[in-house]
């Protein structure tokens, strides 16, 4: 992965240093979802130009159905843009960038974004493709529309831990403070509704000054709660305009019911949403935090259960990894292991009995080599054991699935396979350190990712902008609408070369039907589909 601040410098030789200033342009109103836009050309102003694409060839219009400002331009170019506060408040003042008096940056020779910088979604392409869906660069603009002591911020965290939680909050409240100036920064304890039930705190530099060293939140998170109205009631009461909301994709989800309402009563708040998921499903960006430091965590259960297996006779060690509905941890926690030798995912069906089946696999493992490792991700098999079980169907307090223990399950079936049909003695090791992933503090490269969304984040809000989630594609920080990161989940391809690789790692069965080919293919061929196409983590593409 490229560096951010390594891109700035290689960037700054060629990017023009203020913004260009467009004239005749049109800026579209959002009156409300689904509505279509009203289109208004703006006389130039000699404040900074408002939000968007310069090129004169531009046509804007909205995704049916969506609040995403859509922009085209030559050769299939498509902007994918994110809201600014502009789009709903008309003449608001916009104020020097603070940071050019702060001598850390004053002497970094291309600081500011480009108004008019945006980053490809796709990067692989071929001679004639069209230039295809851009998002807009995150990062520091020339002006921008909030003064330091006005600025009343907050920062909530929502739904299951992810190590680097804390390191974002710090690098909100430092980034606010050492380059805006802005000292106003509440915390929101215990998630969605702390904003109405719990107490807050005040948070500053110096409150959280070593809070990256420990796992968890330092806010407390919550599942469920979420009330759109006494959210934004709340939001209002207490005089807040900008709202920094850390989770996953319930949460994003939850950030973009909370940026309508606040849109439709007409607020100055800029509401910005920093990706979470140890699961890594959120869609469209490169990876989310916290998830390296998960992989790097399951090495230690993998080792264990590798030395586990390989000091007896015919041992089987299993580890079982988080991932609800993706597979992604299991996925790179056994191409990182090399140890593993079989991997198994809720996005690959799997079966057990029979020709080709999982049994038939370890039985051969443990005669050619006299151990083996599983790994099994929490998801995986679901359909399965509730054909063996009795099925629960039941929830969390967010609506997500309660799953039954695909670990415990499998670990028996395949005690008693052995047992039962008096096979081979075996011996077995089942290991679950499902949370120890999660409640760690990050790691380094964790650290650096978190700080960059932090102050990408920052930025946004200052510079007006509204209604998005901070993310890196392709490598490049980038503010992302919310309709794009929630309108589906991050999910590993199983038709794709990444998915193949593993295969090819661990050289276990693919369980493939050329059912679940077909099936898999059609998933990834219906329209708007963001995974498959240029996700550097998820398919490793090349
Ligand atoms: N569709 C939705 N609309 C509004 N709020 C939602 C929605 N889905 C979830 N939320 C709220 O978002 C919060 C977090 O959701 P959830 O528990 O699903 O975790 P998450 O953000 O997806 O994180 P993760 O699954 O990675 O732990 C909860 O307070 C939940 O009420
Ligand atoms: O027990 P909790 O806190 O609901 O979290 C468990 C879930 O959270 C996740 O880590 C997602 O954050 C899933 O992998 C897992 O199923
Ligand atoms: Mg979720």
């Amino acid at each position: 992965m490229q560096s951010e601040a390594a891109d700035t410098r290689i960037d700054a030789a060629a990017e023009s240093h203020e913004p260009q200033s467009p004239t005749g342009r049109q800026i579209i109103d959002f009156e409300l979802r689904n509505s279509l836009p009203r289109v208004r050309a703006t006389s130039p102003s000699s404040a900074d130009p408002p939000p968007g694409p310069a090129a004169a060839s531009l046509v804007m219009g909205t995704d049916p159905g969506s609040t995403i400002k859509i922009v085209k331009g030559e050769f299939g170019y498509v902007l994918e843009d994110v809201p600014h506060l502009t789009d709903y408040l008309a003449d608001l003042p916009t104020y020097p960038n603070p940071i050019k008096e702060n001598p850390a940056y004053s002497v970094v020779k291309q600081f500011f974004v480009n108004q008019d910088d945006t980053v490809p979604k796709k990067v692989v392409v071929q001679k004639d493709s069209p230039r295809g869906i851009h998002f807009r660069r995150a990062g520091p603009r020339q002006r921008v529309y909030f003064e330091s002591d006005d600025v009343n911020a907050c920062i909530v965290t929502c739904g299951g831990l992810c190590p680097g939680l804390n390191t974002v909050i710090r690098e909100i409240i430092c980034g606010l403070s050492y380059m805006y100036d802005v000292n106003k920064v509440l915390g929101i304890e215990g998630g969605y509704r702390g904003f109405y039930a719990r107490n807050t705190i005040q948070l500053t530099p110096k409150s959280v000054n070593d809070i990256h060293k420990r796992g968890g939140t330092i806010l407390s998170t919550s599942r469920g709660g979420h009330d759109t109205l006494k959210i934004v009631d709340n939001i209002q009461d207490r005089g807040i305009n900008q709202v920094y909301i850390i989770g996953g994709d319930g949460t994003q989800k939850g950030a973009a019911a909370i940026f309508e309402e606040i849109r439709r009563r007409r607020l100055k708040v800029a509401v910005a949403g920093i990706p979470k998921t140890i699961d890594n499903d959120i869609a469209v960006i490169d990876k989310s935090f916290g998830f390296d430091t998960a992989v790097e965590e399951a090495q230690r259960a993998i080792n264990a259960a590798h030395v586990e297996a390989e000091s007896v006779e015919n041992g089987i060690g299993v580890v079982k990894l988080m991932g609800r509905y993706s597979g992604f941890i299991a996925m790179y926690a056994t191409l990182a292991s090399r140890d593993v030798d079989c991997c198994l995912i809720p996005e690959s069906r799997f079966y057990l009995e029979g020709k080709g089946g999982l049994y038939e696999y370890i039985e051969k493992r443990l005669k050619e080599n006299g151990h083996m490792v599983i790994v099994v991700a929490e998801g995986a098999g679901q359909d399965l054991i509730a054909e063996s079980m009795k099925s629960m169907d039941h929830e969390d307090a967010s609506g997500n699935k309660l799953l039954l223990d695909v670990g415990l399950w499998l670990s028996q079936g395949i005690k008693n396979y052995f047992t039962s049909r008096q096979k081979m003695t075996i011996n077995l090791k089942y290991i679950d350190p499902t949370y120890m992933i999660r409640a760690i503090p990050s790691n380094a490269s964790d650290n650096v990712y978190c700080t960059l969304l932090a102050q990408s984040a920052v930025h946004g809000a200052m510079a007006g902008y509204t209604g998005f989630t901070v993310g890196l594609v392709n490598g490049r920080q980038t503010y992302i609408p919310f309709d794009r990161v929630t309108e589906k989940r991050n999910k590993v391809v199983i038709t794709d070369r990444m998915w193949a690789r593993l295969l090819s790692s661990t050289n276990q069965p693919s369980f493939l039907s050329s059912k679940d080919v077909e099936e898999a293919n059609i998933r990834e061929e219906q329209p708007k589909q963001t995974s498959g196409e240029v996700k550097c983590l998820e398919n490793g593409s090349s």
